[in-house]
């Protein structure tokens, strides 16, 4: 089944995110069905997309946050997630950022530093608290992604180094306003090959051996998020193979009893179910090549331009029966502002409507108004 454009929708001024809540909501079942059979907690990630309908649909599902600023720590709140089950990560809390969080009783924060474990400890003191925290550790596994999402090499700003971690945790005994709960990592984005997930949990369980060693009982283990979804061929996969993700911890994963794991999913609760929808400005045909502009751009989806990703491109009015390539690009001022290269369409005339498949993760919520362009307005259907 490919993608469909609802009639009522054919005039409505472009461009413009248009979210699917059915397959969101057939997505979270199978996410849920899968995390309930391997007893694993979800956080979703609001990074990915932290529109309120979307937010308001996870919550219901039973599922928690994983956040990055005090302001998704906020919108968290706002959609209805109870506090303890609001997680905050990130290499760069400010101190404003963490008193929120601090003052909200949230449920844990993802450390990444000696540094930032000793300001967390002096705000949660002068708040009169005891601040949950899990460290984040950079295991140094490949993710086998795109570079510019990898985070857990030693080259990555992310989590704290292996060769630090024997004097953070000393450190941490001297930090009264703090309890350990547990470890995370997260490695990276965009994940298609499990087996990186195996070995990640070799690392885990070392790790884990090793606290304990030190009289460290861990309640919690957190294995981030990362898997990834199929861009080339949205309708054949709509929706992401959660069940081998779990297993992949399931059979590596060495969890004691009555330990809880947790994960932080994003791209693949939300990706499948927004697509950008642009309209053809003009066809310019030039000697090398034919151009598609759009009213799009890299201002509403930069993913290409930045990681040089593919989002599967669909003409969805042409009813022309000839095929021809097309250069598909974006009205910004920068040669990087391009959708694809060589993209077989049907014939593609000014007018036609054009929809950039799997953009509801790190889509909508990447834009920018580089050019003065205006905000794009969501539509929800289902
Ligand atoms: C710490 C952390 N957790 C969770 C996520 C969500 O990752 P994904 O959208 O790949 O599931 C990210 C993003 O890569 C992250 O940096
Ligand atoms: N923004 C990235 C994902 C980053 C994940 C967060 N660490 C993407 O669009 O693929």
């Amino acid at each position: 089944m490919s993608f469909h454009l609802p009639a009522d929708l054919l005039d409505r001024p472009t461009p413009y995110y248009l979210y699917d809540l059915n397959l969101l909501e057939r997505t979270l079942h199978m996410l849920q069905q899968a995390a309930q059979a391997h007893n694993v907690q979800v956080h979703y990630a609001l990074k990915a997309n932290a529109n309120l309908p979307v937010l308001e649909r996870v919550q219901q599902a039973g599922f928690g946050a994983d956040c990055v600023s005090g302001n998704e720590v906020q919108r968290a709140l706002d959609a209805g997630f109870a506090p303890d089950h609001i997680v905050f990560a990130g290499v760069g809390k400010s101190d404003a950022e963490i008193n929120l969080a601090l003052t909200a009783d949230i449920w844990c924060f993802n450390a990444e530093s000696g540094q930032e474990l000793e300001v967390l400890n002096e705000l949660a003191g002068a708040q009169g608290r005891r601040a949950r925290v899990a460290l984040r550790v950079n295991p140094n596994v490949d993710a086998h992604t795109h570079h510019y999402i990898t985070t857990g090499l030693d080259a990555n700003k992310f989590g704290i180094n292996l060769s630090d971690l024997p004097a953070t945790v000393e450190l941490l005994e001297s930090l009264p306003h703090l309890e350990l709960v547990g470890l995370h990592a997260h490695i990276g984005s965009q994940i298609t090959n499990l087996s990186v997930f195996e070995q990640l949990s070799h690392k885990i369980n070392e790790l884990q051996t090793w606290l304990e060693d030190k009289g460290y009982q861990l309640p919690h283990l957190n294995v981030g998020g990362g898997l990834g979804i199929n861009y080339d061929d949205p309708d054949t996969d709509p929706i992401p193979d959660f069940e081998a993700y779990f297993a992949a911890f399931g059979q590596h994963l060495h969890r004691r009893a009555g330990q809880q794991v947790h994960v932080e999913l994003g791209r693949s609760v939300v990706a499948q179910c927004g697509t950008l929808v642009s309209r053809v400005l003009y066809v310019k045909q030039s000697q090398q090549t034919n151009f598609a502009i759009l009213d799009a751009g890299m201002t509403e989806l930069i993913r290409p331009a930045l990681y040089g990703s593919h989002h599967h491109i669909q003409n969805v009015t042409s009813t022309a029966k000839t095929d021809k390539t097309y250069d598909v690009v974006g009205p910004i001022c920068e040669s990087s502002d391009t959708f694809g290269k060589g993209i077989l369409l049907p014939e593609t005339k000014r007018g036609d409507l054009i929809a950039l498949r799997s953009a509801g993760a790190y889509g909508e919520v990447m834009s920018s108004e580089y050019n003065l362009r205006e905000k794009t307005t969501p539509v929800y259907v289902g």
